[in-house]
């Protein structure tokens, strides 16, 4: 591309603004755009691009020189990883500049340490030392550097995806099948799929195909009773509705009023009727208590560190810590343990993180377990097969970006045994009463 001055000053403004990391990057980015409305779409592209560029290679960038400022990381990442040459930097930038970027040009990244390459801050890499080799970590840390494509979730209640597919092709919109989700579409470019016609009639959703796999692995049926225990603003939640044809009931609980919100445009454009929202205090609110023993597929999303989706959230590296992992796994098992309790004997709960850490993960379950001997595991690779998804990752489902594409995604499923104790527990419990259709 052809690079303006004022390109260049707006992408250096924004990596400043971006900086000091206090809130996530995404939101400083759609606050920078709204504050410069002056700047154009391809302006926009080049901004955004640059900045979240600099977040995944930021280790790297910042290890070419002592106190490197935001001129400076937008010159060098234009250099070393847009390819742009010292001829069409050269109006830009001053003689220094131009023979220290030659230089960086020439810089092999295979020479430093871990931590450089595998883009990861110290205490990640640590704490993946315990099970994994460095080689292993080092193909992760690359494989979350790259851009994630751009992923559909066709809503098979309104549409097929071959039809989809169809009217995409029609439109010159590169896009294929995705190779494991039934009803997943991966999209070559990035297209402005959010004004799209598809979109806006709740055909199609934003959704990476290893959260759609979520769904699959929790298999709900119509006429179920089915929790989405953090539902967020409802990726999975309309997923769920889909796969039970709008037939029966599932609740989308959060302790986010903003979030749920968030989900009631889509559920709008999404043509179901069976989804009802509730905000709740906590995991120990008095409106999961009523559910007790009555559910048949209980989905838990939990809040996690996001590691696992990098390549979108890039700035999250320095937005958690061993500090932030420890609360989380503490909330982790308070929410699992809770939504538990919703499950009837011999139904199915489906625990998930967007984490790559085990603390997050195989800690968390075999914590459970231990202090809760009704439950066992199911194997993921046989609950897919029976959805006719040919994906076999063993007893957890553990998704990378390397292998399968996907964000990095980790499921265990979970049944409840069937004893007379539980069918006890299961009598006693009242209706659900007050809830708020969406
Ligand atoms: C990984 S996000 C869920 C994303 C969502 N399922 C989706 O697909 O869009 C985790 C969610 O857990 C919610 N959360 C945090 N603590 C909770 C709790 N104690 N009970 C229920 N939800 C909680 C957060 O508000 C957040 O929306």
């Amino acid at each position: 591309m052809h690079l303006t001055p004022p390109q260049l000053d707006a992408a250096i403004v924004a990596m400043r603004t971006v900086l000091p990391l206090q809130y996530p990057a995404d939101a400083i980015m759609r606050r920078f755009f709204r504050e410069n409305p002056m700047l154009g779409g391809q302006d926009r592209a080049f901004i955004a691009e640059t900045v979240f560029g600099i977040l995944r290679h930021r280790f790297f960038l910042e290890s070419l020189t002592n106190g490197i400022t935001p001129r400076a990381l937008v010159l060098a990442y234009l250099a070393k990883f847009q390819g742009m040459n010292l001829r069409e930097l050269a109006p830009l930038v001053s003689e220094t500049e131009s023979k220290w970027l030659a230089e960086i040009k020439g810089s092999k990244p295979d020479v430093l340490p871990l931590v450089i390459q595998a883009e990861f801050p110290a205490w990640v890499v640590e704490k993946l030392q315990h099970g994994m080799p460095d080689s292993d970590i080092l193909d992760l840390g690359l494989s979350l550097q790259q851009p994630a494509p751009l992923d559909l979730r066709v809503n098979t209640i309104l549409a097929k995806r071959a039809e989809v597919l169809e009217t995409l092709a029609q439109e010159g919109i590169e896009a294929q099948a995705t190779p494991y989700s039934p009803c997943g579409i991966r999209l070559i470019g990035k297209p402005a799929i959010n004004r799209h016609a598809l979109f806006l009639s709740g055909k199609i959703e934003v959704q990476d195909e290893g959260s759609q796999l979520l769904g699959y692995l929790l298999a709900p049926k119509r006429g179920e009773m089915v929790v989405d225990f953090c539902a967020g603003a409802g990726g999975k939640s309309l997923l769920l509705g889909a796969l039970m044809n709008s037939k029966g009931r599932l609740y989308a609980f959060d302790v986010s009023e903003k979030r749920l919100s968030n989900l009631k445009p889509r559920f709008k454009r999404s043509g179901l009727s069976n989804l009802h929202t509730q905000r709740i205090a906590d995991e120990n609110d008095s409106k999961i208590k009523r559910l007790s023993g009555k559910i048949d597929r209980v989905l838990v999303d939990a809040p996690c560190s996001g590691l696992g989706t990098l390549r979108r959230n890039p700035d999250l590296k320095w937005r958690q810590s061993a500090q932030s992992i420890e609360e989380l796994k503490a909330k982790q098992a308070a929410i699992l343990s809770a939504a538990a309790s919703l499950l009837k004997p011999g139904g199915r709960l489906v625990y998930a993180t967007c984490s790559f850490l085990p603390e997050e993960n195989q800690a968390v379950i075999g914590d459970f377990l231990t202090t809760h001997p009704q439950f066992t595991v199911l194997n993921c690779a046989e609950l897919l097969s029976q959805q006719k998804i040919p994906l076999d990752t063993g007893e957890f489902l553990q998704l990378s970006p390397r292998l399968h594409q996907t964000d990095g995604f980790f499921a265990a499923a979970l049944t409840r045994a069937e004893t007379a104790e539980t069918a006890k527990t299961d009598h006693k419990s009242e209706p659900v009463s007050e809830t708020e259709t969406v």
